[in-house]
């Protein structure tokens, strides 16, 4: 869908040169959200203008959807771009216009008749959950709710792709949790491919299928998320990870932990994606005569399923144990470590 090839930008200041895209190649499937990652400086802001030329490249190839997009004159860039919809940190919206107003912007703009406009002013409105507040002013709404619209206006003209610059960065958790919950919405409602640009693991874990993550102008290491949260390999995607699971430091002690409780098996599991975590463990403490005992641990919701280490106790007789273990470790997709077994 989305092809990226030996993409750079270069900026020349009075002093020095600075490449903040560097050679950057890559590949983004169709309806994938897409989240890269980066700390400030590392050329996100950049890439993602790239893609829709707000920065013309220095260097390299964009291809969305079979169309050199590096290679459009400024009259198809215009036509394409009603293709590329884009939301911002600081949402940028007009602030003398209404709500359905700033929606209607770009439709007035691609010259849809004042009819259609409303009908799709409406519809998008409904899409973004901003039912009633069609009349306020940008200043009279929530930070969530400028976002709402700068989303509903994004996605006016039908876009196959949506860029996402910072989105939540500006938001609280709760708002950023809700706005998130939308894009997820939407990239399975209208089939859009997201690229999403952030500074926090958590938005990636959240929403994101695959990940990038940037430094100094380079990917310096990509892949499903789920992989990257299980094996980072570079020391900035550990500390991204961190940012979501801890550092092991947090995790406490697992000798300690083990040399704690002098009954039953201590057992580590290890989630990664499997679907219904909590209910896995009422489950296996229904079905055999154990008591299950959770000690300590990690998990958290990931667009793929549960992900993280629960540390817990398996407490009864040694055959219902071995049987729970043999059931978690056959039956779902979770790995068992035993690290201290019962005689
Ligand atoms: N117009 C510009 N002129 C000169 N240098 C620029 C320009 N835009 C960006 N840069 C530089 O390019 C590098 C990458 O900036 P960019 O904004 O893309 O990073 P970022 O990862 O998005 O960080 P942030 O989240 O802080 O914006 C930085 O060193 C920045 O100073």
């Amino acid at each position: 869908m989305i092809s990226i090839k030996g993409l750079t930008k270069t900026f020349a200041t009075p002093s020095n040169r600075i490449t903040a895209v560097d050679d950057l190649t890559l590949d983004i499937k169709e309806g994938e959200i897409f989240g890269v990652i980066g700390y400030s400086g590392a050329g996100k802001s950049t890439f993602v203008r790239l893609l829709n030329r707000l920065e013309e490249p220095s260097a390299g190839q964009v291809t969305i959807d079979n169309q050199d997009i590096t290679a459009l004159n400024s009259n198809q860039l215009r036509l394409t771009r009603q293709e590329i919809g884009m939301i911002f940190q600081h949402f940028n919206l007009l602030w003398s216009r209404t709500v359905k107003d700033n929606i209607a912007f770009p439709l007035e703009i691609s010259g849809v008749a004042k009819q259609e406009r409303d009908k799709r002013v409406q519809e998008l409105i409904n899409l973004v959950g901003l039912t009633g507040r069609e009349d306020a002013y940008p200043s009279q709404l929530s930070g969530g709710q400028k976002q709402r619209v700068g989303i509903a206006r994004a996605l006016a003209n039908r876009p196959k792709v949506l860029l996402c610059d910072e989105a939540t960065s500006a938001l609280d958790p709760e708002t950023t949790n809700s706005i998130l919950d939308l894009l997820v919405d939407i990239n399975a409602k209208l089939d859009l491919t997201i690229i999403l640009i952030t500074h926090e693991m958590h938005v990636i874990r959240k929403i994101c299928n695959q990940v990038a993550v940037m430094e100094e102008g380079k990917i310096v290491e990509q892949g499903d998320v789920l992989n990257v949260f299980r094996h980072p390999k570079q020391q900035v995607t550990q500390k991204f990870v961190e940012q979501v699971m801890g550092t092991s430091e947090e995790h406490g002690d697992v000798d300690e932990l083990v040399n704690r409780y002098d009954s039953g098996k201590i057992v580590k599991l290890h989630f990664i994606g499997e679907s219904a975590n909590q209910a896995l463990i009422s489950q296996v403490a229904k079905l055999f005569d154990i008591d299950i005992n959770i000690l300590q641990g990690k998990i958290t919701q990931m667009q793929q399923g549960a992900y993280g280490t629960l540390f817990v106790q398996i407490d009864g007789e040694k055959a219902e144990i071995d049987s729970a273990i043999a059931y978690i470790t056959e039956e779902t997709s979770v790995e068992v470590e035993v690290l201290r077994n019962v005689e």
